[in-house]
């Protein structure tokens, strides 16, 4: 039987996938500051609901309400969607302070409580019939303990795979760090999309690689891709190549691998 693919919608990135990614797949998008991984994860959700699939955006690093904002320059205006029960927003930031806070329908009173939020999030994704979920970001939920970061992944993952979703953890790491987000992490997610910004001749240039993908085979090269007002574009049939003598973007002639 072919493996049930969710398109991330993303131009140029289910080429990259082959497809799209596995249904119920936990993946992680790891990369370091401003490299695009919530425009990732906020395009994903925003595709989903344009397909009619119900999403779920778990709020750890923003208030809801500037979510909705920077959502909207991209052209996202999530709320028709909230107001339908399709979309919703899980506010584990505020801990329910704030007179905008008491508006939101999903809160965790206290964020770091990880079962808590666990609780909520199945309510969430039971009302809604979430088929994609994105966490902004898992990191927040181990930062001070390390340790944990690996029983957290799992237990998001039983539930979140349990529950039939497709997910995306969002999954900080530093500048110069080579990981994916901490001891263990990496081996839990089934799979990992890691997002680079690399300094060329004093200029910014993104790319992004598949590092793993549980259930299809997928590009193995690294690509370059854009953030514009409309958000991401992967160019699919492009290549980062890094050499001695610099680093280069290559057009790739067959399609592809
Ligand atoms: N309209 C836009 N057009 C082009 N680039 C944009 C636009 N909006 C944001 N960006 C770029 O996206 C970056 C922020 O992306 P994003 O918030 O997804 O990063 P992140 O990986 O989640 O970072 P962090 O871990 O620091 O939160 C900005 O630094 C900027 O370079």
């Amino acid at each position: 039987m072919p493996v049930e693919r969710v398109k991330t919608g993303i131009p140029g990135m289910d080429e990259i996938l082959h497809g799209g990614i596995p249904k119920r797949n936990v993946v992680l998008i790891s990369g370091g500051p401003g490299t695009g991984k919530t425009i990732f994860g906020q395009q994903y959700l925003w595709n989903g609901l344009q397909m009619g699939e119900p999403g779920i955006l778990v709020a750890l690093e923003e208030h809801p309400v500037q979510i909705r904002i920077n959502m909207q320059q991209f052209g996202w205006d999530v709320r028709p969607y909230e107001r339908e029960g399709m979309f919703a927003i899980i506010d584990a930031f505020t801990g329910g302070i704030g007179e905008a806070a008491k508006r939101e329908r999903y809160v965790v009173r206290d964020p770091t409580d990880v079962g808590l939020l666990i609780d909520v999030l199945k309510e969430a994704i039971r009302d809604i019939g979430a088929q994609r979920v994105v966490i902004d970001s898992v990191s927040t939920l181990y930062l001070t303990r390390p340790s944990v970061a690996r029983s957290v992944v799992m237990m998001l993952k039983r539930v979140l795979s349990g529950l039939g979703t497709t997910s995306l953890l969002i999954s900080q790491v530093s500048v110069t760090e080579r990981g994916f987000g901490g001891p263990g992490v990496e081996h839990a997610a089934d799979g990992i999309i890691r997002l680079d910004l690399d300094e060329i001749e004093g200029e910014l240039k993104r790319s992004l690689i598949v590092w793993k993908m549980r259930g299809t085979s997928h590009s193995m090269r690294r690509h370059p891709f854009v953030i514009t007002d409309k958000g991401i574009i992967v160019y699919h049939n492009k290549v980062l190549r890094v050499t001695r003598r610099g680093v280069f973007e290559e057009e790739l002639r067959e399609e592809g691998e």
